[in-house]
């Protein structure tokens, strides 16, 4: 195998490669581009068109998606993988997966869309550099652009492998890519109704490329991955790096589609979250259920049929999302 498939080995350990460059017999070059970054470009006659960017580690300690990437690299790099697609493999945060823990600072996941430049640290530094590698990745004209941004919770979720889908004013959700998640195991899709801060909010609004938070189960430490099957997503994304990807057509096949309801916004140390700490992602509350109450008699009640809570953390800094409410969505506005 190729020594720039040991991308994850080189970041865990801090290392440069000797070799920058290097090409499969296939004629595949794999070209580093700094720390936690890969770059694989197929050959030209082979280029099928499509630019894929795969993140994971975004937080450090969600290790699952990293040890999937890590296999495709692998693949990539032992050529039993032949991509005919350009990918960009980034590990999102890497002091935080060396320490196996969600970050060192900040979350780096709120710093995206320009976040970064309001704050400091080694965090910010980072989703800087996030944002140029994908700047540049995705930066050639008339090519499909794709991003799955990979994680895993930190609770057990009612539905195991869910995507989060971001917003554009005037842009409008693609019924194509729900199709495609759905045939790579995804259950159901959450679709935003605002702009983010996340690293696929970016790569969605900015860079024009359809992006994706894919959620694939509970975040575990590195060899404790048995739980988390991502036999699925894997196979699909072989197909698609290799460009042989049967046609998708428009069939959401129980695909379960939600829309944000409201986003509970943590305001103050007055914070109180009126929830089991065992609670499970898609846990359903009822209405008037008294969810949160901040400073300043802030109360969040539930006023929605079909109510129900993902994300919630009620750690989370002050000023940041404490959870989300969801409702069910019919999909009528997809495109
Ligand atoms: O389990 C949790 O509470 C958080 C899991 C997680 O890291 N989720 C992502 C979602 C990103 C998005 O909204 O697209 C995050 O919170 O950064
Ligand atoms: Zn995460």
């Amino acid at each position: 195998m190729l020594a720039l498939g040991k991308l994850l080995e080189l970041t865990l350990t801090d290392h440069e490669p000797a070799e920058k460059t290097q090409v499969t017999p296939k004629g595949v070059r794999l070209r580093w581009l700094g720390e936690g970054a890969l770059e694989v470009r197929p050959p030209e006659s082979e280029d099928c068109g499509l630019d894929l960017l795969l993140s994971a580690g975004i937080h450090g300690n969600e290790t699952a998606p990293i040890e999937l990437l890590e296999r495709l690299l692998h693949g990539v790099a032992n050529s039993t993988i032949k991509p005919r697609a350009r990918v960009l493999f980034l590990f999102g945060n890497p002091a935080a997966i060396r320490k196996g823990e969600r970050f060192i600072e900040q979350d780096i996941n709120r710093l995206f869309n320009g976040r970064h430049e309001l704050s400091s640290g080694f965090e910010a530094l980072r989703a800087a550099e996030l944002e140029q590698f994908a700047r540049v990745f995705f930066s050639k004209p008339e090519r499909g652009r794709l991003h799955y941004d990979l994680h895993t919770a930190i609770r057990g979720s009612k539905i195991e492998q869910f995507a989060l889908y971001p917003f554009k004013e005037g842009r409008k959700h693609s019924r194509r890519e729900l199709a495609r998640l759905a045939a790579a195991g995804m259950e159901a899709v959450l679709l935003q109704s605002k702009s983010s801060i996340t690293f696929s909010a970016f790569t969605y609004e900015q860079l024009d490329a359809e992006a994706f938070t894919l959620e694939l189960g509970k975040a575990r430490p590195f060899g404790q991955n048995e739980q988390v099957n991502l036999d699925k997503l894997e196979q699909r994304l072989i197909r698609i790096i290799e460009g042989t990807e049967p046609e998708v057509d428009d069939a959401l096949d129980g695909l379960k589609l939600f829309s944000v309801a409201r986003e509970i916004i943590k305001h103050s140390d007055s914070f109180h979250l009126h929830l089991p700490a065992d609670i499970e992602n898609f846990a359903e509350l009822s209405k008037g259920y008294l969810l949160a109450e901040d400073l300043a008699e802030t109360r969040w009640v539930v006023e929605e049929e079909g109510a129900r809570i993902i994300f919630p953390n009620p750690k989370v800094k002050n000023g940041l999302r404490a959870g989300i409410l969801i409702v069910p969505d019919s999909g009528q506005r997809l495109g």
